[in-house]
């Protein structure tokens, strides 16, 4: 995998930086997750393919068995708020002076710097303040965040994953690690750098909501279907949307301009109307084969039997029944291998990691019964 060989200690964190390191752990880097000790169970739900250790990063003894992992690791991730890694004394600087090819990776949500650095915030904080928040929501209603995907996960997570990638790449000419200081502001907002880059095409140029790409346009929407189900409906292009019309069992003749806006609310009204007297099924026999941009909206139970999902294996089912998306993207050579087994408990593996970094088993066991470390192999094994 491409990503075989990478070392990463993940410090738990509640969305955005797991979701990194399972990414970096499906694409084959090792990923040790480090476990708060005297927690019964974890909230990690990104935990594929890892490793935990439990330790007492509070206990300076801990703390310099951070230091020695990270010693012989390729990537920290840390997604405290700014200063917490300093004051126990596991900040970049301690760091990088023992690792000088180590990547530091600090993931927040407002920086390493300004006047936000250090408050507190969740994924709505980081949109609101990326500026995207504003443009998301129905007409005359008020913002909505859509989940927590768009700040957490593709401006966090995901966009820390790529500097990461780019960090090690580049260590590749220089030999030297750095710093990240991951932001999912500006992370959300580069994702969304079409909104600002495109203003000047007159696309948010109407109120939230009445645009062409934001729910504003009948051809670009959700309609109910009979069933109560949804489909989807993409057809901008005028060759698309005809054969949405012609789908649809409806006459250009009898309709407005495609892009005449005031008519928008009218031509809505009959997709709403036309969409709600057939089931979903039917809809999809409709419009499966043609080119109307029209989809049904699957549930993510539904995801795994649609024949084109499967035809791919866009979706599999772990040992535990679960189902996941596949890794994405397809590397032809060395495309991603999901560990298919269950997540590990907290500190599953303090003992075997460590041995494995170079420690000597009574420092262990003493590391141990001091409660610095936890390790829960018996649990693992029940
Ligand atoms: C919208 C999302 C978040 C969604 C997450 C939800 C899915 C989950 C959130 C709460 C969960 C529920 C809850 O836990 C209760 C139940 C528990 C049960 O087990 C399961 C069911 C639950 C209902 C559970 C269910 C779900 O899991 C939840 C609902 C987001 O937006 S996530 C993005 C958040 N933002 C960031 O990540 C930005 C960067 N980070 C920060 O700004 C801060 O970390 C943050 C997030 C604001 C938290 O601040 P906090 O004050 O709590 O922490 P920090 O200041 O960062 O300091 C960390 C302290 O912890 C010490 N520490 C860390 N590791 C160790 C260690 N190994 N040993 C000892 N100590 C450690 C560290 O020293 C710091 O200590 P100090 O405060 O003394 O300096």
């Amino acid at each position: 995998m491409a990503l075989a060989g990478v070392r990463v200690i993940e410090l738990a964190g509640l969305a955005p930086a797991p979701f990194c390191g399972m990414i970096l752990a499906d694409f084959g880097a090792r990923v040790i997750r480090v476990d708060r000790t005297k927690v019964a169970m974890t909230v990690d739900t990104q935990a594929r393919g890892k490793q935990s250790v439990a330790l007492n990063l509070k206990n300076p003894k801990g703390a310099a068995v951070l230091k020695r992992l990270c010693v012989q690791s390729d990537v920290v991730l840390e997604p405290y708020r700014k200063g917490v890694m300093e004051k126990m004394g596991l900040g970049p600087e301690d760091l990088l002076k023992e690792n000088p090819r180590l990547i530091y990776t600090r993931l927040t949500g407002y920086g390493q710097s300004g006047s936000y650095a250090k408050a507190a915030g969740h994924d709505i904080n980081y949109l609101a303040m990326s500026g995207l928040l504003s443009m998301l929501g129905r007409s005359s209603e008020k913002p909505y965040a859509p989940l927590n995907l768009v700040a957490d996960f593709a401006g966090g997570g995901l966009m820390c994953a790529f500097g990461i990638v780019l960090a090690l790449l580049e260590r590749n000419r220089s030999g030297q690690g750095q710093i990240i200081d991951a932001s999912m502001v500006e992370g959300a907002a580069y994702v969304g750098s079409f909104m600002w880059k495109s203003r000047s095409l007159g696309l948010w140029n109407r109120p939230r909501g009445e645009n062409l790409l934001d729910s504003g346009a009948p051809f670009y929407d959700t309609y109910r279907t009979s069933d109560g189900k949804y489909m989807a409906v993409g057809a901008i292009e005028p060759q698309f949307y005809q054969q949405l019309i012609q789908g649809l069992g409806l006459y250009d003749a009898d309709l407005p301009a495609q892009m005449s806006e005031s008519d928008w609310p009218q031509l809505r009204q009959t997709f709403t109307r036309v969409f709600a007297s057939k089931t979903q099924e039917e809809w999809s026999q409709v419009f499966d084969g043609t080119d109307a941009c029209v989809t049904p909206v699957l549930s993510l139970d539904e995801v795994l039997s649609h024949p084109h999902n499967q035809a791919r294996g866009s979706f599999f089912k772990d040992s535990q029944g679960e189902i996941s998306p596949r890794p994405a993207p397809i590397l032809s050579h060395s495309p991603a291998e999901p560990c298919h087994s269950r997540d590990p408990f907290i500190g599953e593996h303090t003992r075997s990691v460590l041995k494995e970094y170079g420690f000597e088993q009574a420092q262990i066991e003493q590391l141990l019964s001091a409660g610095i470390v936890e390790c829960n192999e018996a649990k693992a094994r029940l």
